[in-house]
């Protein structure tokens, strides 16, 4: 696993912003053959959603021939909630670019049966031959889309239960009421997620260290589904300083030490300037 550690987190929203447009660029995807981005909600890519919007707007990346995968999505909410991951995504990210409609996948977390939904939902992520590169956060449990401590590590798209910590973390986006946050979502799997090409978490701040510890210097354990990293043979965690604050010493100056050549992809764009940070 690769631990790139930046300055702050704009820093690593600059940098995650220029990775992926550079994967998407290398790949020269095309109608037939499309580049498949897994993507996140939470306040964690906001920032990388706004530099891609950059570099889409300067014209250094297009979106035409992506298809997305969001990783999950509140039950019993209807879509148009302001803060169903559908509104989510086309508030902050996709209105923004010049991805295609039809090439947005997000999981309904309506659906009449909810099993089928997530049968149809792995069926579609094989049927482009699966995701080249999965974007992802980190919960302050350690969770990694939706699945909360203890999920099998094997697991595939499903509905799953919210523990407390994640619903008191999410009410800040449901005018900090519990009773206002859903209790369950439907989730992509730890599985789904590992059998991605390439897997990006980024990891920002104080309240995050405790995740990020056990994603690095801890065994694989599914009370912190996060630490499946570890399985991936292209899996990438790129976090700020303030997320690093448990790891030992030693560890963050072995990865300081291996990534010192690799501070930003070869091809960055200075995207600064224009997102005025
Ligand atoms: N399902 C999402 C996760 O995908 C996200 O990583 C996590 C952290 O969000 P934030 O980035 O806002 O801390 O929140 C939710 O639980």
């Amino acid at each position: 696993m690769r631990l790139i550690i930046q300055e702050d987190a704009s820093n690593v929203a600059i940098w995650s912003a220029n990775y992926i447009a550079k994967r998407i660029n290398d790949a020269k995807p095309t109608e037939k053959r499309p580049f498949v981005l897994g993507l996140p909600t939470g306040g964690t890519p906001l920032g990388t959603y706004k530099a891609l919007i950059s570099l889409h707007k300067e014209g250094k990346v297009s979106f035409k021939n992506v298809v997305t995968f969001n990783m999950d999505e509140y039950v019993g909410i209807p879509k148009e909630h302001p803060e169903s991951y559908y509104s989510f995504m086309w508030n902050n990210f996709f209105s923004h670019v010049d991805v295609q409609e039809e090439n947005v996948n997000i999981l309904n977390g309506n659906a009449p049966d909810m099993k089928k939904e997530c049968l149809r939902y792995e069926k579609k992520i094989l049927s482009y031959g699966g995701i080249d590169l999965f974007m992802g956060g980190v919960g302050v449990d350690g969770h990694i889309a939706f699945n909360e401590p203890g999920s099998s590590l094997a697991s595939r798209t499903r509905d799953k239960e919210l523990n407390q910590d994640t619903i008191v973390a999410n009410s800040r986006f449901f005018d900090n009421d519990i009773n206002q946050v859903p209790k369950k979502a439907l989730t992509v799997g730890v599985g789904t997620l590992l059998d991605s090409k390439e897997i990006m978490i980024l990891i920002t701040g104080h309240n995050k260290s405790r995740a990020l510890r056990h994603a690095v210097e801890e065994g694989v354990n599914h009370m912190w589904t996060i630490s499946a990293l570890q399985l991936h043979s292209q899996s990438m965690i790129l976090c700020d300083e303030s997320a690093t604050y448990e790891l030992t010493v030693g560890t963050y100056k072995h990865f300081k030490d291996i990534e010192k050549d690799n501070i930003a992809p070869e091809s960055v764009w200075d995207t600064n300037e224009n997102l005025g940070w």
